[in-house]
């Protein structure tokens, strides 16, 4: 059985790679469909709360208002530099990794199984236009040959 279950958080990145309008910082309302493989063990399965309590603080304490950003990008140094200067601090997720919407589907399909939930896919959704379907069969690949997140570096994602 599946159960469907849908999260959203709000992030600043960019992609520092390319050479058009996502090379700017931006933000985009994240969105999640996490489709969850479950047993029935009697009437019910995993209680719907029990993916929330685990998941929901997870998004908030690492992501929500955050910053997505891959570790080599220049622009975190010159961010860590800020908060070295001023004391303030920002809420960063480090990627070893261009931070796409592939690379961020990786991470959180990661981070969820680590909850101890099975995902069969992970939808995420960047604008209003674009959502990828990320199945457990990518993410055994992306396990197995972790240079499919950067393009040719070894190393995976995040922290
Ligand atoms: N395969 C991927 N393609 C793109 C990614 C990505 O992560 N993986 N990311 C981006 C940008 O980050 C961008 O923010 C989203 O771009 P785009 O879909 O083009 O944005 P819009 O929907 O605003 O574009 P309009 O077509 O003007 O509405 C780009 N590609």
């Amino acid at each position: 059985m599946i159960i469907q279950k849908q999260y959203k958080f709000y992030a600043a990145h960019r992609n520092e790679q390319l050479k058009d309008k996502c090379r700017n910082l931006h933000g985009h309302r994240y969105g999640l469909v996490c489709h969850f493989e479950v047993e029935r063990t009697g009437a019910l399965s995993t209680l719907f709360g029990d993916f929330d309590a685990k998941i929901e603080p997870y998004l908030k304490e690492h992501y929500d208002h955050g910053m997505l950003i891959n570790r080599t990008d220049p622009l975190y140094e010159t961010l860590q530099d800020h908060e070295r200067r001023t004391g303030e601090r920002f809420r960063f997720k480090v990627f070893d990794a261009p931070t796409t919407v592939e690379n961020l589907a990786f991470t959180l399909f990661s981070e969820i199984t680590e909850m101890g939930f099975r995902l069969a896919q992970l939808e995420v959704r960047e604008t209003d236009s674009s959502v990828i379907t990320y199945t457990r069969e990518d993410w055994i690949a992306d396990n197995r040959d972790a240079s499919r997140l950067t393009g040719g570096k070894k190393s995976a994602v995040t922290e």
